[in-house]
């Protein structure tokens, strides 16, 4: 699988988790949305959640600060897809549900869309990137093995009335 960022770079470049990534050769940066090619858009303002539904070639994030994360940042071309509850591991946001750095949000892409591999040659590159896939653990497997976004949410609900 692809995968691409749209990269708005306001946000402090030391701590840039696609940055990062791009170094790596894991992930290709693009300046502007034009410049982006199409393919299932990590959106957290997306109606639909992401599911196996969604198989793609393609996987892209946008990477900004929280500040500038709003909904009409997001006019990247193709399928608007928003993560299930899921817990961050980064330490800036630890523990915070659904707030996931680019390289969080892409690697439960990439597990939810059965590419588990691919998830964890994306978090190798971070101190704490095995512990995103400790802690959400059982979350990932379990909307993996949906049919389809309502059965993603219905498993979600799950988590959410345990918090
Ligand atoms: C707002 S940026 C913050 C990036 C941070 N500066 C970093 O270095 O990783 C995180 C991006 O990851 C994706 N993302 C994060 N949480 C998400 C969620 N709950 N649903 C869908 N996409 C999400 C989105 O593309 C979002 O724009």
């Amino acid at each position: 699988m692809e995968v691409h960022v749209r990269y708005e770079g306001d946000d402090d470049p030391d701590k840039c988790t696609a940055r990062k990534l791009a170094r790596f050769d894991l992930a290709e940066l693009h300046r502007s949305a034009r410049a982006t090619p199409p393919g299932v858009v990590l959106n957290p303002h997306a109606e639909r959640a992401l599911s196996p539904a969604d198989r793609t070639e393609r996987v892209i994030a946008l990477d900004c600060s929280w500040e500038t994360a709003r909904e009409e940042q997001f006019t990247i071309r193709g399928k608007h897809r928003a993560l299930p509850f899921l817990v961050a591991a980064n330490p800036v946001n630890y523990g915070t549900p659904f707030q996931l750095t680019t390289v969080e949000a892409l690697a439960g892409a990439c597990c939810i869309l059965g590419d588990r591999e691919h998830a964890e040659r994306l978090l190798a590159k971070f101190r704490w990137g095995h512990t995103f896939l400790e802690l959400n653990d059982e979350p990932l497997r379990r909307y993996a093995d949906c049919e389809d976004s309502s059965g993603v949410v219905a498993v979600q609900e799950e988590y959410l009335a345990a918090e």
